[in-house]
């Protein structure tokens, strides 16, 4: 018999903590869609009358199957729960759920909130029954409860009795500074002798162990866990539900206990991902399950193995999360990383010798500072070099940028970067210049401009190469060998959306974004279209 456990996602409360997160209306909308899409129990939407974000959110919320619910706090003291204008904005968002924070810690109530013990238990109770009698389910989110906990047990525990006498549906057991250990959670919530479908658990991770926490949690019997998309959330964020929710549907003793909401598993990557476009944050590659990285077999033996069985070194199949499995090459590679890659990129051969060519000249340019696993266009253009696959398409005869600090029309001091380069195509001899100005008149530097005039004027290619975009571009410098260079990495995508990235290497960082652009486009030239 599989039991239920419920998921409640506060990406767009706890997670709009995060500090630099700041969500447009539109993007909340589009986030609980999603949310909803996967299949969450319940969306924390905001805080309604806190700011006219959430309020506007809540004015016009979308349509969803998890069960909407608007964040508040509850009423302060001195005042009725009716007459609490704080309390009033957050009911007046209609929403069928309310979950109020109500501090559990006596050091809090004394400290933070200046009222006596007795009174910050009224206002729980008076709070949770004004919401109740609304006909709302009501939530509490029992803050600090597990630093509470160790203050004063007895008091924390009276803080959850008051909430549950009042007919508080959940009672939410927050680690608020994310400081206890998991081992505790679970210790803690065994000795509450509290039934589990009353309680829920909110984690935060300030040791990193805001997951391992929620298990805890959910093994000492909490049938509600609490968390955000990506693990965004306050200071170090909240438990991340990218990473949980996988965990709780294909491992045991999870998967065969409980049964979740969750309807699109495989859709996990994609929901990562578009959160991460919303924030404009590159995507961590290294996270669990979602992460570029995370299905990556980098070393030879490794890959070596996986094409044996891909079970040998995957903890689970990553199309289940809608992840892919990935053979890059390095220098920690081996013929089997080769094979693959080269497969994957259409360039299987049998002559052995070729493969030991580019085997070997990958590790030289990987001494000298070049990098190939994050720059896999680049090492298609070694392996079509080594296997006589690589056209001269043009030959670069010359280029050049300059960068000017000058005023414009307005007396503003500006800088102009312009670059000129030449190449000769089909005998042709072709001259471009750009300007890296931007449609604001904003500099966009050096490397925009190379790229550009190199974009420019290719002759008979010109067609191909049109819908190149420049999407990101990262520098480092490195030890190359024994003198320090600059690598450069590029990201650029095209309109039928393939991303490619290219490296470059020198001890200029011009020769290096020049370098890293050849290869970018050759490969464009490659693919053919
Ligand atoms: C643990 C958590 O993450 S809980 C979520 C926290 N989230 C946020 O704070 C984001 C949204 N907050 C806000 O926009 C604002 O803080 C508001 C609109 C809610 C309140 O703003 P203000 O009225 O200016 O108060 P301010 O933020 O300075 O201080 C919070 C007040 O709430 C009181 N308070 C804090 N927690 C509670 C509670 N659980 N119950 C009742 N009162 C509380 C504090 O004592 C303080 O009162 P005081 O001003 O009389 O000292
Ligand atoms: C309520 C909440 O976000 C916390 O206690 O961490």
């Amino acid at each position: 018999m599989t039991e239920r456990l419920y998921l409640y996602d506060t990406t767009l409360r706890d997670g709009q903590q995060t500090q630099g997160v700041q969500f447009s209306t539109a993007e909340k909308v589009e986030i609980a869609q999603m949310l909803d899409a996967l299949g969450l129990d319940h969306i924390e939407g905001g805080w309604p009358g806190a700011n006219p974000t959430d309020s506007e959110f809540f004015a016009a919320p979308p349509k969803t199957r998890a069960t909407m619910t608007a964040f508040g706090m509850t009423k302060r003291a001195g005042r009725s729960a009716e007459n609490d204008d704080v309390l009033a904005a957050v009911l007046n968002a209609g929403t069928s759920s309310v979950c109020l924070v109500g501090k559990t810690h006596t050091f809090h109530v004394e400290t933070a909130l200046g009222i006596s013990l007795d009174e910050n238990l009224e206002n729980i109770r008076a709070s949770v029954a004004h919401v109740v009698a609304q006909g709302r389910e009501a939530l509490l989110d029992a803050e600090h409860f597990f630093d509470g906990f160790e203050a004063d047990p007895a008091y924390a525990r009276a803080c959850l009795a008051t909430a549950l006498d009042a007919g508080a549906r959940w009672v939410v057991l927050c680690d608020t500074n994310g400081g206890t250990m998991p081992s505790r959670i679970g210790e803690v919530i065994d000795g509450l002798d509290l039934p589990g479908d009353r309680l829920g658990i909110h984690t935060h991770n300030d040791t990193e162990q805001a997951v391992a926490g929620s298990l805890a949690a959910i093994d000492a019997g909490v049938r509600q866990v609490q968390g955000t998309l990506n693990g965004l959330g306050e200071r170090c964020g909240n438990a991340n539900l990218t990473s949980l929710i996988p965990t709780l549907l294909l491992k045991e003793p999870y998967a065969s206990r409980f049964q979740t909401g969750v309807r699109d598993l495989p859709g996990l990557l994609r929901v990562s991902r578009r959160l991460d476009d919303i924030l404009n944050r590159v995507p961590r590659r290294e996270a669990a399950y979602v992460g570029a990285s995370a299905f990556a077999h980098k070393a030879g033996l490794h890959a070596s193995a996986i094409l044996k069985n891909p079970k040998t070194y995957e903890h689970i199949p990553p199309e289940a999360v809608g992840n892919a499995r990935i053979v890059p090459m390095s220098n920690q590679a081996g013929l089997s990383n080769l094979r693959k890659r080269l497969a994957d990129a259409g360039l299987s051969t049998d002559d052995d010798g070729a493969l030991r060519r580019i085997l070997e000249r990958v590790k030289i340019q990987e001494d000298k500072g070049y990098s190939y696993d994050g720059a896999q266009a680049s090492f298609e253009m070694i392996a079509r070099d080594e296997l006589s696959l690589l056209p001269s398409f043009f030959e670069v005869k010359r280029y050049r940028v300059t960068v000017e600090r000058r005023k414009n029309k307005y007396n503003q001091m500006v800088s102009l970067s312009e670059a000129v380069v030449v190449v000769k195509v089909d005998g042709d001899k072709k001259l471009s210049v750009s300007e890296s100005m931007d449609e604001t008149g904003g500099d966009r530097g050096p490397v925009n401009a190379l790229s550009k005039a190199l974009f420019k004027d290719l002759g008979p290619y010109q067609a191909q190469i049109n819908d190149i975009r420049l999407i990101d571009f990262r520098v480092r410098i490195m030890q190359g060998g024994t003198e320090a260079v600059t690598r450069v990495i590029i990201d650029h995508e095209d309109g039928k959306g393939r991303r490619w990235s290219t490296v470059g290497v020198s001890p200029n960082i011009v020769d290096a974004s020049f370098e890293a652009l050849l290869d970018a486009v050759r490969w464009k030239l490659c693919q053919g279209t």
